[in-house]
């Protein structure tokens, strides 16, 4: 059984103790684990956890292999373990924990409120709360302060996700009006307010983090960036204002023409990924490493697919831990062509995240309506002078590291100045 050191009375915990001394002090468990991974020969594929009594027992994924049997080949639920996490805040019982009939009947219902054609129907509101966030993003230029990208960013975004959440209620109030009168009302109700606040639980997070790991990583590679504002003048020319009106009435052009934008943000998402894929494991399913032909039982554990190490894997992606869009752009037999089942920010299978079409429109045209008018510095180095570290403080060489905060979070928040570009002039 592949695992890190292992002793009968405290199992892999003084292991894992050694291995928390080497990372930040708050860095995402996720992100460890993934490290581990990384620098362990025999754990590259997948690795057990035992940590009992302070948490069940895990078979940690880092393949992109295993992560596909996972999730997509065999039929395995969410664990009960699950519950306790994400029921206190949803408010009960939500069908992202959910299994069997109960959580089959509620993703039938809300399926068509977040397909690609409802989704975009969400545009305008979409356009509308990034246009609130870029006014915010103004005061900040104009005041020229030192704020937190991550807060400013969640804030807004708590907007549109709230949004879309109460618009998918009114799509399944409006079919199911008859139900909502008397007692079997009221259950539908509280029911269908668990799945709200599920989705602002589950969904505003992970979006917003996305455009500030999007933004972050942009001003780190100012070659990149400058492509990517060469593309947005391109569709929609180079005067902002009027870029924004073409935006309101063809919504579709973030999706048809800005392929090397869509690619920042798959990038983003393969280095930064917010969430991770967890299962309960099953006592005839046993994972298979097509390789080697080693088997890995699930019985007793829960596969823990783990987005950071599948996405980071060297034995599958050239140059992991660079931030290289271009991979996106590789056709098939290139090098940097990514590989099958490696890419899994808002996993596969039947229980993959219902709300990535929304996630990926909000990024996308966030991004065309900021990237053109401001610079963005982050101020990890004033801020580390003001609170100088007292241990490690980067993973994989990266200050921003993902730490864990609901979804993930970066760390610090990122500390950050923004101006206004001096071609922009006034709006
Ligand atoms: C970049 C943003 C997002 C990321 C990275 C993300 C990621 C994920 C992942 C990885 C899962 C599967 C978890 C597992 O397999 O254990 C998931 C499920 C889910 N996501 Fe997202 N998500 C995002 C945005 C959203 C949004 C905007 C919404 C709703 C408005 C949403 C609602 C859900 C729901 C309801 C599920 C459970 C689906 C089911 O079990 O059938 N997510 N998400």
């Amino acid at each position: 059984m592949p695992m890190p050191p292992w002793g009968p009375f405290l199992g892999n915990i003084p292991a894992l103790a050694a291995l928390n001394k080497r990372v930040p002090n708050d860095a995402r468990q996720a992100e460890s684990f993934a490290l581990l991974s990384s620098e362990s020969p025999g754990l590259e594929s997948c690795f057990y956890v035992d940590v009992w009594p302070f948490g069940f027992p895990i078979l940690v994924i880092t393949s992109p292999e295993l992560a596909m049997q996972t999730c997509q080949t065999h039929d395995l639920g969410k664990p009960d373990a699950l519950s306790p996490f994400i029921a206190p805040t949803a408010g009960g019982s939500s069908f992202f924990d959910s299994n069997g009939t109960e959580w089959k009947r509620s993703r039938e219902l809300f399926h068509h409120a977040f397909s690609m054609k409802a989704s975009m129907e969400h545009v305008p509101q979409i356009i509308e709360e990034a246009e609130a966030y870029v006014d915010i993003l103004r005061e900040h230029a104009e005041k020229q302060d030192i704020f937190l990208l991550d807060q400013a960013t969640c804030n807004c975004v708590m907007d549109i996700v709230g949004n879309v959440a109460l618009h998918s209620q009114v799509h399944h109030g409006s079919s199911h009006r008859r139900v909502h009168e008397g007692k079997a009302g009221s259950a539908i109700k509280a029911w269908a307010t668990i799945q709200i606040r599920l989705f602002l639980f589950v969904g505003h997070d992970s979006t917003a983090v996305t455009i500030v790991y999007c933004l972050y990583l942009l001003s780190k590679h100012p070659a990149i960036l400058d492509k990517v504002r060469v593309e947005h003048d391109k569709v929609f020319g180079t005067d902002l204002a009027s870029g924004t009106e073409l935006l309101k009435q063809r919504p579709k052009l973030i999706n048809r023409l800005l392929p090397y934008t869509t690619a920042v943000v798959k990038e983003t998402l393969r280095l930064y990924p917010p969430a991770n894929g967890l299962r309960q494991g099953l006592p005839n399913v046993s994972l298979r490493n097509p390789q080697t032909g080693q088997t890995f039982p699930t019985e007793g554990f829960a596969p823990w697919v783990l987005h950071s190490g599948v996405h980071r894997n060297a034995h599958h992606w050239p140059d992991p831990h660079s931030f290289i869009p271009d991979r996106w752009l590789a056709p098939p037999g290139h090098p940097l062509h990514p590989p099958a089942g490696g890419w899994r920010p808002f996993e596969h299978g039947p229980r993959d995240c219902i709300g990535q079409n929304i996630a990926l429109l909000d990024a996308k045209t966030t991004l065309v309506m900021t990237v053109r008018e401001f610079d963005f510095h982050d101020q990890y180095a004033e801020w580390d002078r003001l609170h100088p570290p007292r241990g490690p403080n980067t993973m994989f060489g990266e200050r921003a590291y993902l730490i864990q905060k609901g979804s993930g979070h970066p760390a610090q928040g990122i500390p950050c100045k923004v101006a206004r570009r001096e071609s922009v002039g006034d709006l």
